[in-house]
């Protein structure tokens, strides 16, 4: 028999790769699990509570939030506040930072971006939903953490990760040496070590995208599909085309069987409709870190200039060398439009 490898003891084992740190961040993500089971108790038994359907407000961009949007939100707020790990939230539900300044909290090294609850529309139906969190250093040493400790590039974070509320509760994070899966038994109430040193297969044959929105797209995504689309044994097309419409479900499919998941920008949404600090930035590290790919469609997601904190992003994620294909169909797109 295997033995069981819970994420605290595994977290505890991986601080040695951190040998000038202490123990903060290992912390951090502990308190960051302990909201997730909080998290994933609600949304299991979301149908016989008083808990589907809408909050009744909108959020900074406009979107009506869930009930379970606001719990989520809340639960990560709470567990993150009296961990002391971390001094400031960023959150999709939020539109400024939140400031954790109590006593303990106010002088923590670390700041966490979170997206609390990823694919809620879906949740009355049943179909998996996520966390997705990003923690960084703050760049300041002393004195109170401000927005500009949070604006800072993907290539700063110092872990990611996500949680899938799907047919098994996982969780999934990096530090930067590679990624760990671990799936909640719910007879122990622990996540225990189940995927360790996920990598994404160099290619694969599922593409995600919201295909509704194709008269929408830029001729380098309309291309892009009928490339999918067509016929071709060495390349094994056409590819199965899959879209759960929740980020964090579409793309863990992908990072187990292989496929490209995008969201471009539309002519409804030039900039694109996912927030790159709390998804496009988290979900870009952990990619990268299996062994894939995340382009805007012209430049690495974590390279990309943070200038706001609910700023969006295109973003082209999955398998290397189908995001690489891709980003060849976006690059012709750019050229005609600059000979036009
Ligand atoms: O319905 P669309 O336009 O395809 O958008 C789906 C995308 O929007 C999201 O639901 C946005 O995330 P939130 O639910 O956290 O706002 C993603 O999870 C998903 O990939
Ligand atoms: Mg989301
Ligand atoms: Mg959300």
């Amino acid at each position: 028999m295997t033995k069981t490898i819970t994420l605290g003891q595994f977290i505890i084992e991986r601080q040695a790769d951190f040998p000038y740190a202490k123990g903060e961040l290992s912390r951090l993500l502990r308190d960051i699990g302990i909201a997730a089971k909080i998290v994933n108790r609600e949304v299991n038994k979301a149908g016989l509570m008083d808990i589907l359907g809408q909050a009744g407000s909108t959020n900074i961009q406009g979107e009506s939030q869930q009930k379970l949007d606001v719990y989520a939100d809340q639960q990560f707020i709470a567990a993150l506040k009296s961990g002391g790990e971390c001094c400031i939230v960023a959150s999709e539900e939020n539109e400024e930072i939140i400031r954790l300044d109590s006593d303990i909290s106010k002088n923590a090294k670390y700041i966490v971006a979170i997206d609390p609850l990823d694919g809620s529309s879906n949740i009355d139906v049943n179909v998996p939903v996520g966390t997705i969190f990003s923690i960084y250093r703050r760049r300041t040493a002393s004195g109170p953490a401000t927005l500009h400790d949070v604006l800072q590039k993907g290539t700063e974070q110092v872990a990611a990760g996500y949680i899938i509320y799907g047919s098994s509760t996982m969780l999934v994070y990096t530090t930067g040496k590679g990624v760990n899966g671990f799936t909640l038994d719910p007879s122990i109430g622990e996540f225990c070590l189940s995927h360790p040193n996920l990598k994404i297969p160099e290619t694969g044959t599922l593409y995600s995208i919201n295909e509704g929105n194709y008269v929408h797209f830029p001729q380098g995504v309309k291309d892009y599909i009928k490339y999918c689309q067509v016929e071709d044994a060495a390349t094994r097309r056409p590819y199965a085309s899959r879209y759960i419409g929740s980020m964090v479900a579409d793309i863990h499919r992908n990072l187990i069987k292989g496929g490209i998941f995008i969201y471009p920008v539309t002519s409804s949404a030039p900039n694109g409709k996912l927030r790159l600090v709390y998804e496009c930035n988290p979900m870009a590290f952990i990619i990268e870190q299996a062994g894939g790919k995340a382009t805007n469609g012209s430049s690495r997601i974590l390279d990309l200039d943070v200038y706001e904190l609910h700023q969006r992003a295109p973003i082209f994620i999955g398998s290397k060398a189908m995001v690489s294909v891709a980003e060849q169909f976006m690059q012709n797109t750019y050229e005609r439009i600059r000979q036009n």
